[in-house]
C-alpha cells in the first residue's frame, strides 16, 4: 500500500493525481489550502490518501491544525475559511466525535432514545454499546445530554460513533475527558471496532493513543504535516 503523504517546504516531486490513488483509498487530498479570509495559511498539504484499514492517529502542539485537518476530510470548513485544492471521497457516511462529545447528541432526547432513532438500532444493540463505554447503567440511556459529564458526553459520542457502523469514523480528542481507566477502555474498544476494514482517523495529545492505536502516525506543525513510521505494534501496548 502506498501512503504518500508530503510536506510543502521540503516537496521536490509532484504531487500524484487524484488518478494515482491507491485503489483502498476512502478519502483524498491533493493540494489542499485552508486559509483565512485575510488570506493567512491555516493548513497545507500537498498530498494525504486515507486508506481503508488506517487507524491514522494525528498529533500536533495545540493550535497547530489537526482539529482543521478532520474538518477538510470531512469535507466541511468551519464557517469564514477559504479552501483551495481537492478532495475526494468514496465513502458517503462518515462519523464523527468532536472534542465535546454533546456537540454529536441531540439535547433535548434522552441518551437512549436518540442512540436508537439516529442509528435505527435495537434497544439490546444500544445498551451494549452503552455498556462497552462505561455507561451500562441503564440510568445512563435515560438522561439527557445536559445530564452528562463532559467525559461521559464524549463516551456517548463514541458509541454512537460505533453504533452507526459509518467506514470512516473521525475523532477529535476523544479521550480528553477521561480518566486514565476509562481511557483505556475507550481506546482498547476503538482498537477493537477498527482492526479490520473500517477507518478511523483520532487526534490526540496523548501518547497512550498513538501506541494503542496508530497504524499510520501523522504530525501537524504549523498547519503542514510529516508522517512518521510507525515502530511499535498497535494495540498491544495498553
Ligand atoms: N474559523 C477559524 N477562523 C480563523 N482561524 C481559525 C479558525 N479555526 C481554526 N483557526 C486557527 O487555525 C489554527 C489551527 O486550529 P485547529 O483547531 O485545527 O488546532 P488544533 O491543532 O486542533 O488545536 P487543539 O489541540 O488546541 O485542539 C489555529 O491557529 C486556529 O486559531
Amino acid at each position: 500500500m502506498v501512503n504518500w503523504l508530503r510536506n510543502a517546504a521540503t516537496a521536490e516531486h509532484r504531487a500524484p493525481a487524484l488518478e494515482e490513488t491507491p485503489q483502498r483509498a476512502v478519502v483524498s487530498l491533493r493540494e489542499i489550502c485552508v486559509q483565512t479570509a485575510d488570506g493567512r495559511t491555516l493548513l497545507s498539504i500537498d498530498a494525504l490518501d486515507v486508506c481503508a484499514g488506517d487507524r491514522i492517529v494525528v498529533t500536533g502542539t495545540s493550535g497547530s491544525g489537526k482539529s482543521l485537518l478532520l474538518s477538510v476530510l470531512t469535507g466541511r470548513l468551519p464557517a469564514g475559511l477559504r479552501l483551495a485544492g481537492e478532495r475526494r471521497s468514496v465513502v458517503t457516511r462518515i462519523g464523527f466525535v468532536p472534542q465535546r462529545g454533546s456537540e454529536a447528541l441531540h439535547p433535548l432526547t434522552k441518551l437512549g432514545r436518540q442512540l436508537r432513532a439516529v442509528t435505527r438500532t435495537s434497544a439490546q444493540a444500544v445498551a451494549a454499546a452503552l455498556e462497552s463505554v462505561g455507561l451500562g447503567d441503564p440510568a445512563f440511556a435515560g438522561r439527557r445530554p445536559a445530564e452528562l459529564s463532559g467525559g461521559q458526553a464524549q463516551r456517548a459520542a463514541v458509541a454512537l460513533a460505533m453504533l452507526s457502523d459509518a467506514p470512516l469514523v473521525l475523532a477529535d480528542e476523544p479521550t480528553s475527558a477521561l480518566d486514565n481507566e476509562t481511557r483505556e477502555g475507550v481506546v482498547q474498544l476503538l482498537a477493537d471496532a477498527f482492526a479490520g476494514d473500517r477507518t478511523l482517523i483520532v487526534t490526540t495529545h496523548d501518547a497512550v493513543v498513538v501506541r494503542a492505536l496508530a497504524t499510520r502516525h501523522i504530525v501537524v506543525r504549523d498547519g503542514a504535516l510529516t508522517e512518521l513510521p510507525v515502530t511499535h505494534t498497535p494495540a498491544l501496548a495498553l
